[in-house]
């Protein structure tokens, strides 16, 4: 029986874990549920899995939820809270699920307390991958990855010997602007942004997937999560989202790992790793995709992806800059304050104007989190609000 706590249960990864765990029923006990603040959807959670512990970070929704609520559950808010179920005592793997560089701390503290993390939150490893996984490994808890291309490389790892991979190349669906130049990419909205080809997932990875800047996060989640140099990781546009990703060997040959675009897979791996579980989700079908192509990404008009790597070789304190500068950009555009465009070119101005740290301890990387973010938010306020 796992025990486990699952941070951002009312997210789209969130929500899928506990479609896995409602189909496993019998492996797992639900210790614990976090969210931001949505109390409807974590009350009918708390009503199904009935954890010990459930937390709102958000205290006026924590509020909410303490009124209608009276039964065996212990409710708490606030970053305490999250802690709280990041290390509860009977958790043996935690689920981060969050968005965003919120799931830095409570990763770090569910490492710390000896948990195994199964993760989803790739900002936490962008913004600092390096001190999550030397306390990994200090602590000896294992990072499992739920993120679909980093679970396909974990899976065509099995058994090999590390020294012999030559390469990781990355697959990237190219998202719902492939293929346009940015004289188009001017006009798009929203709307328009949040049509993912090929997954459902939340308004922020949405967006990061239209920028490319996902791939971009997921190279530097790679990098940290299998101790790969940058110039051993590629990215290749794979429109169909099929190959989930690859790895290439010294002697040439290649290994992929290949499923429907459905996250309870790569979810429900991590759970059952080093075992693998009969699943009853949708199977692949050969014929119905019997063409599978492969484009080189292009970086001229999705500039995010190179920034990122461009970020991600620099090292230091640049990664969590760039993060913090792009969470920053993409709620601005999700709220209508820059376009499309805007969002690479507030990532830029935020980069250059940044002090790089070399060895960054925690205590810089939340300083540099947070000039990044006032910084981003200045150039949107100065910049691009008088052209509206
Ligand atoms: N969705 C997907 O298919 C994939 C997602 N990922 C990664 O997984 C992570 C989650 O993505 P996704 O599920 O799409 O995101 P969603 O926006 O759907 O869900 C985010 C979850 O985190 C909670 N949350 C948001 N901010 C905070 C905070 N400050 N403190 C505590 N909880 C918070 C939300 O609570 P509330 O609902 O109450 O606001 C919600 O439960 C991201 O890092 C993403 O990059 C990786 C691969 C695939
Ligand atoms: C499902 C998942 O893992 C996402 O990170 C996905 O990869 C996004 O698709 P893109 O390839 O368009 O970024
Ligand atoms: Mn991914």
């Amino acid at each position: 029986m796992q025990h486990v706590a699952i941070l951002g249960s009312t997210g789209s990864i969130g929500t899928q874990a506990l479609a896995v765990i409602a189909a496993n029923r019998e492996k797992f006990s639900v210790t614990a549920l976090a969210a931001y603040q949505n109390d409807q959807l974590l009350e009918e959670q708390i009503r199904l899995f009935k954890p010990e512990l459930a937390v709102l970070v958000d205290g006026e929704a924590a509020g909410r939820l303490v009124r209608r609520y009276h039964g065996a559950t212990r409710i708490l808010s606030g970053e305490d809270g999250l802690m709280a179920a990041a290390t509860h005592e009977k958790v043996g793997t935690v689920l981060t699920a969050l968005v965003g560089f919120s799931g830095l701390k409570p990763t770090l503290a569910a490492i710390e307390a000896g948990k195994a993390i199964a993760l989803a939150n790739k900002e936490t490893l962008v913004a600092a991958g390096e001190l999550v996984m030397s306390l990994a490994q200090k602590k000896g808890v294992p990072i499992l990855p739920v993120d679909s291309e980093h679970s396909a490389i974990f899976q065509c790892l099995q058994g090999e010997d590390r020294k012999t991979v030559r390469r990781l190349i990355i697959t990237a669906s190219g998202g719902p602007f492939r293929g346009m130049k940015q004289q188009q990419l001017k006009a798009v909205t929203v709307s328009d942004c949040l049509k993912h080809p090929n997954w459902s997932m939340g308004r922020k990875i949405t967006v990061d997937s239209a920028t490319l800047a996902n791939k971009g996060l997921e190279v530097m989640e790679a990098h940290w999560l299998y101790n790969i140099p940058y110039e051993q990781i590629e990215v290749i546009v794979h429109p169909q989202s099929i190959i989930h990703s690859m790895v290439e060997f010294c002697d040439g040959s290649v290994m992929a790992q290949m499923g429907m675009p459905d996250m309870r897979l790569p979810i429900q791996y991590a759970f059952s790793y080093p075992e693998r579980w009969p699943a009853g989700y949708p199977k692949l079908d050969f014929t119905a995709f019997n063409k599978l192509t492969f484009e080189k990404p292009d970086t001229d008009t999705f500039e995010a992806l190179r920034g990122a790597v461009a970020a991600g070789r620099a090292g230091g304190s640049m990664p969590c800059v760039f993060n913090a500068a792009n969470e920053i950009a993409v709620y601005a555009f999700l709220n209508n304050q820059i376009g499309f465009l805007d969002i690479a070119d507030v990532i830029k101005q935020t980069i250059n104007g940044h002090q790089r740290l070399t060895e960054p301890c925690l205590e810089d990387l939340l300083k540099a989190d947070s000039w990044a973010r006032q910084y981003a938010t200045q150039i949107i306020s100065n910049d691009y609000n008088h052209r509206k």
